[in-house]
């Protein structure tokens, strides 16, 4: 089977300031580091293949976003790489839309920066309005918009745009039910149509029913990649026992992981 995307050695690292001043000194004088290191991506590797549906899991502040956003090409990894085959689209709150903007000019603008001429433009204008469901409000800046309208404004622009891989993040959970029918519906559409799809969310349940394979992220790390089925039924026992540990407990259990995390790339090295 073909691979359309294959994630390589993935790290994301942010500088955690204090104050403003780190962050200007540490321009000035990057050698001596001002700021905290802090990895959101250590070291994330895996492949997919064509058509594969993956879920992104794992609990707050894991990492998926992060992950999300990079194989989009939307932020870039510190280092590693991700090549994929086509073009990627992400759907998220916010994802691509200027605020300042109305809705109709940010369907033109970003259809002009794929390249479609105006007369294409013209066509799919249209359709898109439509299926977002915004029409009274297309003429009206974004920054007026609900978290809902946004999301569905952004969700009918990417999947007209028809790309070769499709990266939802948690977009559908902020819709209304009829609208997240009508997103799911579409998204099926994909499937059958072969496209390789990655999904965020934090439902298992969404995850169970729409996804071929898992990756979960825990602290930054993969924790596992695999079947759908089998990792999702580990999450939710994880989860089950994450939920009862108390504040210390689970402080331990995230340096545990990273001390394990450590040792392994050690033994790799
Ligand atoms: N621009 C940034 N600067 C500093 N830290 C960041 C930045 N963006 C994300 N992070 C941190 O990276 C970590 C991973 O964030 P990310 O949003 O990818 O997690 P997530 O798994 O999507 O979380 P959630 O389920 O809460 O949405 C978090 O600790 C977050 O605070």
């Amino acid at each position: 089977m073909a691979k359309s995307v294959d994630v390589q050695n993935v790290s994301k690292r942010y500088k955690l300031y204090k104050k403003k001043s780190e962050r200007l000194l540490d321009l000035i004088n990057p050698a001596k580091e001002y700021g905290e290191e802090f990895f959101a991506l250590r070291d994330v590797s895996f492949s997919v293949d064509e058509g594969a549906i993956v879920g992104l899991i794992g609990i707050n502040g894991s990492g998926k976003s992060t992950l999300a956003n990079i194989i989009a090409g939307v932020i870039p990894a510190t280092s590693g790489k991700v090549i994929s085959k086509g073009n990627v689209a992400l759907i998220a709150v916010n994802a691509g839309l200027d605020n300042k903007l109305t809705g109709r000019e940010n369907i033109e603008l970003k259809l002009l920066m794929l390249g479609f001429s105006s007369q294409e433009i013209e066509e799919m204008e249209e359709e898109i309005i439509e299926f977002a469901e915004i029409e009274k409000f297309i003429d009206q800046p974004v920054k007026s918009y609900s978290s809902g309208m946004k999301s569905r404004l952004g969700f009918s622009i990417s999947v007209r745009v028809d790309p070769d891989i499709l990266i939802i993040d948690e977009a559908l959970s902020v819709g209304d039910k009829a609208f997240a029918e009508k997103s799911f519906n579409k998204m099926m559409e994909f499937k059958e149509k072969g496209k390789t799809m990655f999904f965020v969310s934090h439902s298992i349940s969404q995850m169970r029913k729409f996804c071929d394979e898992i990756a979960w992220l825990e602290f930054g790390t993969l924790k596992e990649y695999g079947l759908a089925d089998s990792v999702l039924e580990k999450y939710e026992q994880f989860l089950e026992d994450y939920k009862e540990m108390t504040k210390k407990e689970k402080a331990n259990y995230r340096h545990e992981v990273l001390k394990k995390y450590a040792s392994a790339k050690q033994k790799i090295l």
